[in-house]
């Protein structure tokens, strides 16, 4: 089932801030989206509306090109979990699992044994069968989770919505339940939707990653498109270590802050004046302080080991260390004694968070 947000405004309720500002998000069905950004983005706010659980101010939500306002079964077309999933204390598992079937009105609810197969059939599917008389205190944060996604799953909806629904789980637990999460939704030709900050997750459940800032979506692209071409500092950093120069564009060169760094030229016409010069560890270069200009001061630079094919350094600027890496060819392939200046020339260039170079 396709889920497409046409231009959704929502604001605060009692005030006249606007949480989410026209924003218009299309997902195909059996795509697996991650929802990604700052806190205080607008994620949740963003899930929430597409579950219906907040009305908005304007805008449309289409249900395979259906507007949902006129559909009658909307909730069941939706299964969402959050992060603070609360299983029913006294109910077993099977319960939980079944309880939105159970309520649902005499003329549509499905027979008690009919409830029963869809109930073993979710715990086959979690791989829990032999879980459905245990109450949830037995069970382990993963096996919640498992059940908290089952209980959504009931329903049979077309849609899923998941806000954070492995941030209480251990790293471990994480790792497996999550491409377990990816291999259900491809299983059941789901369509998702996934809030995480986690940018591990992110790269390995989904098609593609959208990113929010102050209620907008300032990005929406695979992952190898947003790891090449960030448009903001924060996306920048989201997709790995990011290391911040803050200097000034004067006359069409970037010139930084910081001695031991080299200024380059910018190549686009831009204004003069502060911006911030991002760039990743393995683009920085280390150029010998005897090849540098003389006027720049070299900073110190020490060997830190190899790991996972790169050789390490840790650079020492007047007031913070960065680390630096360069691919490892066997030896020790920066040439420089022990000093050195950076060339950043790389790096891409953000003005207030915004990508300008
Ligand atoms: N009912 C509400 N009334 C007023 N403000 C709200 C309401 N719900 C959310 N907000 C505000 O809307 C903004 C977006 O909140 P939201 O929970 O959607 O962010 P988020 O991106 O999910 O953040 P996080 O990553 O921290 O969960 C926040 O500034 C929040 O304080």
């Amino acid at each position: 089932m396709s889920v497409t947000v046409q231009k959704l405004v929502r604001t605060a309720p009692g005030s006249d801030r606007q949480l989410l500002k026209s924003v218009s998000l299309d997902v195909p069905t059996g795509h697996f989206v991650a929802l990604v950004g700052p806190s205080g983005a607008g994620k949740t706010t963003l899930l929430r509306a597409i579950a219906g659980l907040d009305v908005c101010d304007s805008g449309t939500l289409l249900l395979d090109g259906q507007k949902v306002e006129t559909m009658q079964d909307r909730a069941r077309k939706i299964g969402f979990v959050f992060q603070n999933y609360a299983l029913f204390p006294h109910m077993t598992v099977a319960r939980n699992i079944s309880f939105g079937l159970d309520v649902q009105p005499r003329g549509s609810r499905l027979s008690r044994q009919d409830r029963a197969a869809r109930v073993q059939e979710l715990l086959d599917l979690m791989q829990l069968p032999d879980m459905g008389a245990a109450y949830p205190a037995r069970l382990s944060g993963g096996q919640r989770q498992r059940v908290a996604l089952a209980r959504a799953l009931a329903s049979g909806p077309g849609v899923l919505l998941l806000d954070e629904p492995f941030g209480a789980l251990d790293p471990i637990v994480r790792r497996t339940i999550r491409s377990w999460l990816r291999s259900l939704h491809d299983r059941l030709g789901l369509t998702t939707i996934l809030v995480t900050h986690d940018q591990e997750e992110a790269l390995e459940v989904a098609d593609r990653i959208v990113v929010m800032q102050q209620g907008l979506i300032v990005q929406d692209a695979a992952p190898d498109i947003l790891d090449q071409s960030p448009e903001t500092a924060f996306v920048m950093e989201f997709m790995g270590e990011a290391i911040t120069f803050r200097g000034t564009l004067n006359n069409g060169q970037f010139v930084p802050d910081e001695g031991g760094v080299l200024p380059f030229p910018v190549a686009a016409h831009l204004e003069s004046g502060p911006i911030d010069a991002m760039i990743r560890p393995f683009e920085i270069g280390i150029v010998s302080a005897g090849n540098a200009e003389k006027m720049l001061s070299p900073v110190s630079v020490v060997s830190h080991g190899a790991r996972n094919g790169y050789r390490h350094y840790l650079a020492r600027l007047t007031d913070r260390t960065i680390s630096v890496s360069a691919p490892d060819w066997g030896n020790d392939s920066i040439n420089f004694a022990e000093a050195g200046v950076l060339d950043i020339s790389r790096a891409r260039l953000f003005k207030n968070g915004l990508r300008v170079v």
